[in-house]
C-alpha cells in the first residue's frame, strides 16, 4: 500500500499504477438520527490505463463515491488519493487547482457553452486557466474523437453524440491523469451512447487515459474492464472484463438479495476491493 512520495506523474504507467485509491472512505450527510451513511469505509484502488464502471441501485453512494474521488465533496472519515497526492486535508484553493489541472469530468449533460464552437468548447478550461494546451495532443484527441470536421460548430448545430464527443475531448484535452464520467450516455439514444462508450474505450487504448464512469446501463458497464457494485455506501463485489448479461445477472442477484432480507441499512457483505 505504501507508494514513494516523490513518484512523478509519467502520463503513462506511472510507478504505482494506481490513478486514485481510497482508505477507510467514509461519507455521512446530516447528523443525529437523521444521518445518512452515503459511504461506509470504502477501500477502492482505481488502476491507471483501465476503465472502471461503478455501478449500483439509486442511493448506493455511486455519486458520494465519485465526487470524493474527484475532490469535489469533503469526506467525513478516511483518505483519498490521487495518483501519489492524498487530496484528503488539501485547502479548497489546492483542490481547485488539482482538479483543473489533473483531472477531467464529462456530465450527462454536455455541460458546454452555447455560444462557443466546439474547439473553444474544447480548449475553454485550459484557456480559463491560462495553459496552452499540447498542440500534438489536442489534434490526435480531435481526430480520434472523429470531430475534425466540426471544430467550427456550435453545440446547437451537433447532434447530442457529437456534443458528447465534445464533452469527451474537453475533458481529455489537458491530457489528465483521471476522467470522471457521470452517466455520460444517460442522454443519448443508444447509436450515439454507443459511439461515445467506443470512444472513452479508446481514450484508455490507444491514449493511455484512466477513466471511471458511473452508469446504470449493463451495455455501457460492458465496455469497462472492471466493474465496482456498491450497495448501501460499501462496495460488494466487482467483476472483471463484464459483459451486459453478466452484469445483468450479477444486479438481479442483488436486488433478490434485497428482495428476501432488506436487514440493516449496512449489511455485512463487502468484500473490499483490491485491483491493480
Ligand atoms: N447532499 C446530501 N444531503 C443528504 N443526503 C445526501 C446528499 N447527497 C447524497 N445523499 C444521500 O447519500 C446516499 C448516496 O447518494 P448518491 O447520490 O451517492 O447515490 P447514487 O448511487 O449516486 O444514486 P443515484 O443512482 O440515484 O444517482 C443517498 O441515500 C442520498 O440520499
Amino acid at each position: 500500500m505504501s507508494t514513494p512520495a516523490s513518484a512523478p506523474f509519467t502520463g503513462h504507467s506511472g510507478p504505482t499504477a494506481i490513478a486514485a485509491r481510497t482508505r477507510g472512505l467514509t461519507k455521512a450527510y446530516g447528523s443525529g438520527e437523521t444521518t445518512v451513511l452515503a459511504l461506509d469505509s470504502v477501500d477502492v484502488d482505481i488502476a491507471r490505463e483501465r476503465f472502471t464502471a461503478v455501478m449500483g441501485p439509486s442511493g448506493s453512494g455511486k455519486s458520494t463515491l465519485m465526487h470524493c474521488l474527484a475532490g469535489l465533496d469533503n469526506v467525513s472519515a478516511g483518505q483519498v488519493w490521487l495518483g501519489d497526492t492524498e487530496i484528503t486535508g488539501l485547502k479548497e484553493r489546492e483542490l481547485t487547482r488539482l482538479r483543473r489541472d489533473r483531472i477531467g469530468f464529462m456530465f450527462q449533460s454536455f455541460n458546454l457553452i452555447p455560444t462557443l464552437n466546439a474547439l473553444e468548447n474544447i480548449t475553454l478550461p485550459m484557456d480559463i486557466a491560462g495553459q496552452r494546451p499540447d498542440r500534438a495532443w489536442l489534434e490526435h484527441v480531435i481526430d480520434t474523437l472523429g470531430l475534425r470536421d466540426r471544430l467550427e460548430h456550435r453545440p446547437a448545430q451537433l447532434s447530442g453524440g457529437q456534443q458528447q464527443r465534445v464533452a469527451c475531448a474537453r475533458a481529455l484535452a489537458s491530457k489528465p491523469e483521471l476522467i470522471f464520467a457521470d452517466e455520460p450516455t444517460g442522454n443519448l439514444d443508444s447509436r450515439a451512447g454507443l459511439e461515445v462508450l467506443g470512444f472513452l474505450r479508446e481514450a484508455v487504448d490507444k491514449l493511455g487515459q484512466s477513466v471511471v464512469m458511473v452508469t446504470h446501463d449493463p451495455g455501457a458497464a460492458a465496455h469497462s474492464d472492471l466493474v465496482l457494485f456498491l450497495g448501501d455506501g460499501r462496495i460488494v463485489d466487482d467483476m472483471a472484463r463484464p459483459t451486459a448479461d453478466g452484469v445483468l445477472e450479477r444486479m438481479k442477484r442483488f436486488d433478490a438479495l434485497h428482495a428476501v432480507a432488506p436487514g440493516p441499512p449496512h449489511g455485512p457483505a463487502d468484500s473490499a476491493t483490491e485491483q491493480g
